[in-house]
């Protein structure tokens, strides 16, 4: 066997043993529940389930009925399945599926209580359906459709959504001409009386994110242009089925989650300082009937989803520091009513999402580190529903260790927090420091921290730090705002001092410390070991490496233009002072650089430019691209062989026993 293939080694057999006790148990069933959806009256509770039915590739997406304890399958196991949403009378679930076409989304609709197949609506022509929604007099669902080759955002995965199959020879060059039809976003409405399908928004203008306003109109996240980048600037605009377009709002940072009461009377929507799209935690901007947008003080609370209960209550998910928070919002009254809050558990995948019904209570799906997922519904009392809960999972709890928040103080004495797991027994333990994406974004306390390699790595006797460091969310804009125009600055610090923190605490053994991280977390990584020779091991995963080629070769120019502060045709600006190719000679620290060779987010020529760049200084690299993957290791085989290469990296360099 040769090095570069890791398939059959004894780490391999360890880490795909790891995965086969996590899933087998539940093969054919959900292993991980999200999209939360419930009818109005609260007596109805769907959710879409992640299924796999062998331990290959990506799991298949499926819509349950919550049925107590129960999950009961609506939708079959042809394709994926997903977003289950109920009409306003509770009769009927609209939900998106592939099942005619692998990867193009189309709405179907099924009658509740009603044997039978869904019925297909009319196909989108050209596009994929990435979301939908219930007019408030049920008579019409509005879709968010893509065009077959439009931009995946980074936290979709990256790349594109899937294109028709083109019939070229293996000769013929791939070829980019910028923007092109099939690159924008658009809004279509289904008339459930007419059956017909037709297309609501203009040419001209893309559609990010959409939901009703009133049955006569709707509320988008718009911008002029297609691109990933024109995200940045969008606007919020009102489009009237009659077809006219008014600008509601804009904002010097980002506007997300907007949301409509049933009337259409009271609009609400999310302004933040945003690193991705679908990435949004925010101040909250509320306006009243006629009237213009105000912030509306959340009690510190990051706010990232919201949904109207009534024509005056919003029920309002977000999160405050380490905790997650749910809340009512009297739009009359001005006052906030938290329902319920967490340190030790959370909901959501990239930030807390959840469904209210009319009576005020919000379902979630909950999990946290210790605690594996089950539906909830909090209201006066709290109803536990079906859960997650296998011997895949009493597997994964026996070997996880147990998940603390830590604070520490950064050399110019902002607080930092972050998550740290811990193995049994008594340290000082061997640390790796997990450096998440964005950088606007954070940590909460998940089910294996939402990747399935960190109790992995605490079963081998890692303790796993999880930082969430000035420029992360939950802190209110002003400490997202840190990072801005300082990528690679001020924020560099409050990893090393964590460092300081846990060796000082007696926690950490100083000679073994590694990094992992993706995205900018990858960026991040690769920053470090070019600041600090402490790190006895690296892996940098997707990493931004060089700013300058990473602004002309990724599919969001304008993030790092933006977030730099800066401009790649000035020689000496950030764009190289803070690149870690630029700064290699300094580094010590071995690293084994991922990527995936689809990701147009941070493209793998980044990862690659880092190991030559070491290797050009005799510093220890490898380099692994995955063929198959995009923005992240997220299909199997790949995410085992990408286990397995973090465990021997960490194994090597700094190991944890023996
Ligand atoms: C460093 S270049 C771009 C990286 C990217 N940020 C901006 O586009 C990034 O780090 N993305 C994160 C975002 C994310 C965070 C949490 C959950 C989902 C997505 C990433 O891909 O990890």
């Amino acid at each position: 066997m040769s090095r570069r293939d890791v398939r059959g080694s004894a780490t391999w057999d360890l880490v795909e043993e790891y995965f086969r006790r996590l899933h087998e148990p539940v093969m054919g069933r959900p292993h991980k529940l999200l999209e939360p959806s419930c009818s109005a009256d609260g007596s109805r509770i769907a959710v879409t389930g992640l299924v796999y039915d062998e331990l290959a590739g990506l799991p298949r997406q499926a819509c349950f009925l919550v049925d107590g304890t129960d999950l009961r399958p609506l939708t079959g196991p042809s394709g994926s399945s997903r977003q289950p949403r109920f009409s306003p009378d509770g009769t009927t679930v609209a939900f998106l599926s592939d099942r005619m076409e692998a990867g193009r989304f189309q709405l179907y609709l099924l009658r509740t209580g009603q044997l039978g197949e869904a019925e297909a609506t009319p196909a989108v022509p050209a596009g994929t359906v990435e979301y939908c929604s219930w007019s408030p007099d049920g008579t019409k669902v509005l879709l968010g459709v893509a065009g077959l080759g439009a931009d995946l955002a980074g936290g979709q995965g990256s790349g594109t959504t899937r294109r028709p199959k083109e019939e070229l020879p293996d000769w013929h060059p791939r070829v980019e001409i910028g923007v092109t039809e099939e690159s924008w976003r658009s809004l279509w409405i289904h008339d459930l009386a007419a059956g017909t399908t037709t297309r609501l928004s203009p040419e001209g203008l893309n559609i990010w994110e959409a939901v009703w306003l009133g049955p006569d109109a709707v509320v988008a996240v718009t911008s002029p242009a297609p691109d990933e980048g024109a995200w940045y600037t969008a606007v919020l605009s009102r489009l009237g089925l009659d077809g006219a377009v008014t600008e509601l709002a804009r904002s010097e940072v980002q506007l997300g989650w907007p949301a409509a009461s049933p009337s259409g009377g009271r609009l609400a929507v999310v302004e933040a300082v945003c690193s991705d799209r679908w990435v949004v935690a925010g101040d909250l901007l509320v306006s009243a009937p006629g009237a213009a947008f105000e912030r509306v003080d959340t009690g510190g609370v990051d706010v990232t989803a919201t949904q109207w209960i009534d024509a005056d209550r919003l029920g309002i998910l977000g999160i405050r520091g380490m905790e997650t928070v749910a809340a009512v919002y009297d739009a009359v009254t001005g006052k906030m009513t938290e329902l319920w809050s967490s340190t030790d558990t959370s909901c959501g995948t990239r930030y807390p999402e959840a469904a209210w019904s009319a009576d005020g209570r919000v379902v979630l799906v909950e999990e946290g580190y210790s605690v594996s997922q089950r539906v909830v519904v909090l209201g006066e009392e709290r109803v536990e529903l079906a859960g997650i809960e296998h011997s895949g999972t009493e597997y994964v709890l026996s070997v996880a260790g147990k998940a603390e928040t830590v604070t520490w103080s950064a050399p110019d004495g902002l607080r930092i927090e972050g998550i740290l797991c811990l193995p049994a027994g008594d340290g000082p333990f061997p640390l790796v420091v997990n450096i998440h994406g964005g950088p606007v974004w954070g940590y909460r306390n998940l089910w294996s921290m939402s990747s399935p390699w960190i109790p992995l790595l605490v079963a081998q006797g890692y303790a796993v730090l999880n930082p969430n460091p000035r420029g992360s969310s939950g802190r209110g804009q002003d400490f997202a705002r840190l990072v801005f125009g300082e990528m690679g600055g001020e924020d560099t610090a409050d990893f090393t001092s964590a460092l300081d923190a846990l060796v000082e605490r007696g926690i950490v053994d100083p000679t073994r410390v590694g990094l992992i991280g993706g995205s900018y977390g990858g960026y991040m990584s690769s920053w470090l070991v070019t600041q600090d020779q402490r790190w006895a091991a690296a892996v940098p995963v997707s990493p931004v490496t060089d700013w300058y080629s990473q602004h002309f070769t990724s599919n969001i120019p304008y993030f790092d233009a933006l977030f730099l502060d800066g401009n790649p045709e000035v020689p000496g600006d950030k764009f190289h002072s803070r690149s870690p190719v630029a700064h290699a000679s300094k580094a010590r620290t071995p690293c084994l650089n991922i990527a995936g060779a689809l990701d147009r987010c941070t493209p793998p020529t980044q990862a690659q430019e880092f190991h030559q760049a070491l290797l050009e200084h005799g510093v220890e690299s490898q380099l692994a691209i995955y063929p198959q993957e995009g923005h992240g290791v997220r299909a199997f085989p790949a995410l085992i062989d990408f286990s397995t290469r973090v465990v021997d990296w960490f194994q090597k360099h700094m190991p944890a026993r023996g």
